[in-house]
């Protein structure tokens, strides 16, 4: 799931696809699930709030730090050839489309668009373009193992709508059901509850509590994900949040996992792509259950984001 999923963002950043079991390709990966999980662990919380003891001591920080400058080597070296080959006319990525405007703004002043800030756009996309998908996407399949019947109706909706075409992102507005449960699975998930830290620019009032400018913010997904007030059952897994009595798709403004504003996720949309056709492709060839007697444990593992737990599941054929 996760090399299918990398491959996308990879096409966007370097233009070509990896084998999944190209050692160079495990190794990227590896790096980052390894970073986002030891993200959430305890030392590297420890490290964040008291910076300047936990620094010299041993433990998973100066793991994440190795993993981000092998990372970061990797995207020069990649980058380093590009700039050899690179043809202002046939520009093929991202990285090209960077470099090109790195040359046209050579001769100015301030300029945004140097190698320091290549490396940090890249190891950023990489890493945010990999794992939340796969992550949701693995959430998405436990719970339809969890919830049989709903696997079921979206087989039902799949056969309706697609039958046994490629699906395509335009199937979705005329499949409210899938689409609820896609939002559902999002909203259920949860898989970045603490949301990305941010800080205030200026000193504001909110709600009567004045934060002055530079306080650390961290702005909590999961109290508007769960928030009961917007959602009838929030700590259950009920796509019917997102659909009237008629089964028409309701959109919730409750619905944030990418959170709002001008700093909100900027591959929302092609993330809302790649969970629809990765979905229902899967389901339209496959129908999940679980290895006989196995009980499904959705307790979340710890990380950054919240993945499940490993499972065992069988992908069975459909006819
Ligand atoms: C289900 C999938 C995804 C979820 C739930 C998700 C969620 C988020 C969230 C909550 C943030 C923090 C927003 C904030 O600071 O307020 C974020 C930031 C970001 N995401 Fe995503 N994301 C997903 C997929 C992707 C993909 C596929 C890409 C790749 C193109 C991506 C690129 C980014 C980037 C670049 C940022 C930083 C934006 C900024 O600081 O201006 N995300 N995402």
């Amino acid at each position: 799931m996760n090399a299918a999923v990398a491959n996308i963002i990879v096409s966007i950043l370097l233009g070509h696809r990896f084998d999944y079991d190209d050692p160079v390709f495990l190794r990227l990966m590896n790096f980052i699930n390894e970073n986002i999980r030891l993200a959430g662990s305890p030392m590297v919380t420890l490290y964040n709030t008291f910076h300047s003891v936990f620094r010299w001591l041993p433990g998973g920080h100066r793991k994440v730090k190795e993993n981000a400058i092998k990372t970061q080597k990797f995207i020069t070296q990649t980058f380093t050839k590009h700039k050899e080959q690179l043809d202002v006319n046939d520009q093929r990525n991202l990285i090209d489309a960077f470099l090109v405007k790195q040359q046209e703004e050579k001769s100015e002043f301030s300029s945004y668009f140097h190698n320091e800030n290549l490396i940090m756009v890249v190891s950023n996309l990489f890493a945010a373009g990999m794992e939340t998908t796969s992550t949701t996407l693995r959430w998405g399949l436990l719970l339809m193992i969890k919830y049989p019947e709903i696997q079921k109706n979206v087989q039902n909706e799949i056969e309706r709508i697609i039958g046994s075409s490629e699906p395509q992102f335009e199937h979705r507005q005329k499949m409210p059901y899938t689409n609820a449960v896609i939002h559902e699975i999002q909203r259920f998930s949860n898989i970045i509850p603490t949301n990305l830290p941010h800080a205030t620019a200026q000193d504001v009032t909110f709600k009567g509590y004045f934060i002055p400018k530079g306080t650390y913010v961290i702005p909590l997904l999961t109290s508007v994900l769960r928030d009961e007030a917007h959602f009838e059952k929030p700590n259950e897994f009920y796509p019917k949040h997102f659909l009237d009595s008629k089964g028409n798709f309701v959109k919730k403004e409750a619905f944030l996992p990418f959170s709002a504003g001008k700093r909100s996720c900027a591959g929302e949309n092609l993330a809302k792509m790649e969970l629809f056709l990765f979905f229902t492709r899967l389901l339209q060839n496959f129908t999940f259950h679980s290895p006989s007697g196995t009980d499904l444990d959705l307790t979340p593992a710890i990380g950054f984001t919240t993945p499940p737990m490993p499972h065992l599941i069988c992908a069975t054929p459909r006819a």
